[in-house]
């Protein structure tokens, strides 16, 4: 058998079959989130997908382009001032390695906390203050979307109050990530079919993710319940938000919510940049399914956790990992 080395400049990271036109999926559940079906349709979305994308949000196209236009004068600067920005962890600017523990991606980023609505003072970059500024206004923009999203599932499931979900991530003290990630395009693969993995499978920990990118696509998700796995690929869209389940909300609504399976695979001519905001819940906050969602008899599928005890044990995973598997009552 002839086994066949990665090109030396994505040496270390998986590559990926090449995604064609019939690869792009036209049926991606679009929720108008102004429109008065919006719960109906989010509840309809996460039950099917673990995902959807968001329109009609009131999110001003200049707040987007703004981030975004300097998200690229970041990641445009000489490398040695970048890895300056760094390193990714706690928060920082990274490149390459994604957590602790081994995963590699072709693609560059910055890993920021959040408190309240804006990026941490515990985090030092990014230093620029037109940056800083411009992130500031998308992440209190975009909170609001993951707030409002929030909402619309616990109308949709019938959960009162109508803030039960959205309180866990707009409360003092709660867990609240933000990525900005840059893939650069990987030109030495180009026409041989095969892709470098941008960002390898996973389904994110927190209750929702909202993603926003550049015009570039790349975003995978696997589709639920298909044997064998099928992965397809989401027509970029940079007006919209994509809004992903995670791990939490499928355990907070025992498991008829069901986290999404995502990656990224690059692209060998154009750059892609993306904002992703984790919208998680205080590090106490106890993850169990919502009473109002158990049926009569119903028991949860999992054992008792915090977030801050998931959150331990998420670290120490690799990004395909299932980090719920501990978590999981044994099938009887
Ligand atoms: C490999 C890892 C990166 C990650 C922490 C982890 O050990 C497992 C979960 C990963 C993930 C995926 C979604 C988000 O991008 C992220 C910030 C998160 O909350 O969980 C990353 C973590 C990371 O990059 O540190
Ligand atoms: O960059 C993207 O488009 C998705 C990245 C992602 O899934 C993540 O950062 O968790
Ligand atoms: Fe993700």
């Amino acid at each position: 058998m002839v086994v066949l080395a990665n090109p030396p400049v994505v040496d270390q990271i998986p590559l990926l079959r090449s995604p064609g036109p019939a690869d792009y999926f036209s049926a991606i559940p679009v929720v108008d989130l102004s429109s008065p079906g919006a719960a109906r349709a989010v509840v309809d979305a996460c039950e099917r997908f673990g995902f959807f994308k968001v329109v009609n949000h009131g999110v001003a196209t200049e707040t987007m382009d703004r981030a975004e236009a300097e998200a690229v004068r970041f990641f445009a600067q000489a490398q040695a001032d970048k890895d300056r920005a760094g390193p990714a962890y706690p928060f920082g600017y990274g490149s390459k390695r994604i957590g602790l523990n081994g995963d590699m991606g072709w693609l560059e980023y910055l890993l920021l906390a959040v408190d309240s609505a804006s990026v941490s003072d515990a985090c030092a970059v990014p230093s620029s203050a037109a940056f800083r500024n411009a992130l500031n206004e998308y992440i209190a923009a975009v909170r609001n979307v993951a707030t409002r999203v929030l909402e619309a599932m616990a109308e949709g499931l019938g959960i009162a109050p109508v803030d039960t979900l959205s309180a866990m991530v707009k409360e003092q003290g709660s867990d609240q990530v933000f990525r900005v990630n840059h893939y650069p395009p990987c030109p030495a693969l180009q026409g041989l079919g095969c892709s470098a993995t941008g960002f390898g499978e996973h389904t994110d920990p927190q209750l929702v993710s909202v993603l926003r990118s550049n015009g570039t696509s790349g975003l995978q998700i696997a589709l639920q319940d298909h044997q064998p796995q099928q992965w397809v690929s989401v027509p970029s869209d940079r007006d919209a938000f994509f809004v992903n389940v995670g791990d939490s909300l499928q355990v907070l609504t025992n498991g008829r919510f069901r986290s999404v399976k995502h990656r990224v695979v690059t692209n060998s001519l154009k750059s892609r940049v993306s904002f992703i905001y984790f919208a998680g819940p205080q590090l106490a906050q106890r993850i169990a399914p919502l009473p109002q969602l158990l049926g009569e008899g119903e028991e949860s599928l999992y054992k008792e956790f915090t977030w801050g005890d998931y959150k331990k044990a998420a670290y120490k995973t690799r990004l395909g990992d299932n980090r719920l598997s501990p978590f999981e009552k044994l099938a009887r």
